[in-house]
Order: structure tokens, then C-alpha cells, then sequence
């Protein structure tokens, strides 16, 4: 039997929304077969990040030759440093019946939109914007200049929220995972629906032809 092609799950949001954490509490979930898409950035890592795991940490040259090779799906340049998504992975993924996540910021989303549309867009928000600062702030990764230009960043994403298919407060973490979840339940059920009205069509037709 062929497997069913997994769902590709775009979450997106300003930085320092709560991507990350809510997506490893959605990732915490025992019996998922969630793949994470890790980008590659042009970025320092910051302490803790690990190469390959959080991200594949590059130069300008590899990333342009990664632009040159065709081998990113997306790509954004975003407070001075270049993001992207690489394609191979996302591709092998989803063929064995995998979920995989992408966690991008909006103008990347929106490319994804255009190439894959089948896509799940889930839009983190935060509660206020006081409180993305907050968030940002307390996690003591970025100096009030990239904090500032982050906040800036947010007012112009936030506008574009209404690109999405779902939007998720991150208010409490948990509310979100939940949020998240059922989404993913049900638009798992959407695609077993099709295939089975597609099935029954088939049985239909051929029953009338014999
Ligand atoms: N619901 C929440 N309530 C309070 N704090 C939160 C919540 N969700 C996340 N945080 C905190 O906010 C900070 C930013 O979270 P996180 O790094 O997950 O954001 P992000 O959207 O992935 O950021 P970036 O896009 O910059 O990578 C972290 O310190 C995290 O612990
Ligand atoms: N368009 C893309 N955006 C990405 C990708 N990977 C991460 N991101 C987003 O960039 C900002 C900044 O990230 P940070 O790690 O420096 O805080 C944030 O919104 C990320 O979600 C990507 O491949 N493409």
C-alpha cells in the first residue's frame, strides 16, 4: 500500500513569539511522527545552539551557493543575517508519510505559500505587544538595537497574519500546544476524507462499468 504523504505545517510569527518553545512541546508529544525542518542562516550561533540541530550555521558564500543550487524552498534576509529552508530533506520527509514543521518568519511563509499551497499556515501571535518585547528582552539573546529592529519587524508581519489558514495566541504555552494539535488532527482527517471520497469514486465508476 503507498504511504499518504505527511502534512507540511508552516508556523510563523514575529520573532520571539514562542515558535520554538511551543513547537518542541508539540514535538514532546509521544506518539508523533513530527520531523523538524532546521534551516540553514548566515547568523552567529548563540550559546547552546548546536550545528545541524537548531540550524546549519553557514557563510554568505555557502548559503549563496545553496541560493545557486536551487536547494532552498524559501529563503528571507531578516535583520541583516539570510534564512532558509532546504528542500531535499523536507521532500525525502514527506514522501515516508512524515509531518515536517517549518518555523519561519512571514515574507519566507508567504514564498512557501506560492510553491507548496497544500501547506498548513498556523500563525503564532503573541497577546500584545508589550509582552513579544518582554519575550524577547528576557531571553537575553539580542541587543536593544536587534530588539528594536525585531519589534519593528513584528508590526510588519502582524499585518500579514490574515495570509494564514489558523492564527494561535501564544498566551500560556500549553493553550497553544492544545491549539496546535487539534489543528493538526484535523487536517489529517481532511486528507483521509478526500481519499476516501476519491476511493468510493473510483469503486462507483468501475461498479457502473461492469
Ligand atoms: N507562552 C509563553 N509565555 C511566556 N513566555 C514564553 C511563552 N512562549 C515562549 N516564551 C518565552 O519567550 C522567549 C522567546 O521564545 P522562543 O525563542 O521560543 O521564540 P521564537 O518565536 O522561536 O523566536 P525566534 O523566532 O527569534 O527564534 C523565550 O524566552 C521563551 O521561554
Ligand atoms: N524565511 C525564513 N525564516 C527563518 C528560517 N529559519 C528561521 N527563520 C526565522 O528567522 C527569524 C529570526 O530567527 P532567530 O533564530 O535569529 O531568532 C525568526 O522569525 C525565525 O523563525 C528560514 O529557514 N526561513
Amino acid at each position: 500500500m503507498s504511504v499518504v504523504r505527511g502534512l507540511l505545517i508552516v508556523l510563523s510569527g514575529p520573532s520571539g513569539v514562542g515558535k520554538g518553545t511551543v513547537r518542541a512541546a508539540v514535538f514532546d508529544r509521544e506518539d508523533h511522527n513530527y520531523v523538524y525542518s532546521v534551516s540553514a542562516t548566515t547568523r552567529q550561533s548563540r550559546p547552546g545552539e548546536v550545528h545541524g540541530v537548531d540550524y546549519h550555521f553557514v557563510t554568505h558564500d555557502e548559503f549563496k551557493e545553496l541560493i545557486d543550487q536551487d536547494a532552498l524552498l524559501e529563503y528571507a534576509e531578516y535583520v541583516g543575517n539570510f534564512y532558509g529552508t532546504p528542500i531535499a530533506k523536507i521532500e525525502e520527509e514527506l514522501a515516508k508519510g512524515h509531518d515536517v514543521f517549518l518555523e519561519i518568519e512571514v515574507q519566507g511563509a508567504m514564498k512557501v505559500r506560492e510553491r507548496m499551497p497544500e501547506g498548513v499556515f498556523i500563525f503564532l501571535a503573541p497577546p500584545n505587544l508589550g509582552e513579544l518585547e518582554n519575550r524577547i528582552t528576557n531571553r537575553g539573546t539580542d541587543s536593544q538595537e536587534v530588539i528594536y529592529e525585531r519589534m519593528q519587524k513584528a508590526r510588519e508581519e502582524i499585518e500579514l497574519m490574515k495570509h494564514y489558514d489558523y492564527v494561535v495566541i501564544n498566551d500560556e504555552v500549553e493553550n497553544a500546544v492544545d491549539q496546535i494539535n487539534a489543528i493538526i488532527c484535523s487536517e489529517h482527517l481532511k486528507v483521509e476524507r478526500t481519499i476516501e471520497k476519491i476511493q468510493r469514486d473510483i469503486h462507483d465508476y468501475f461498479q457502473k462499468g461492469d
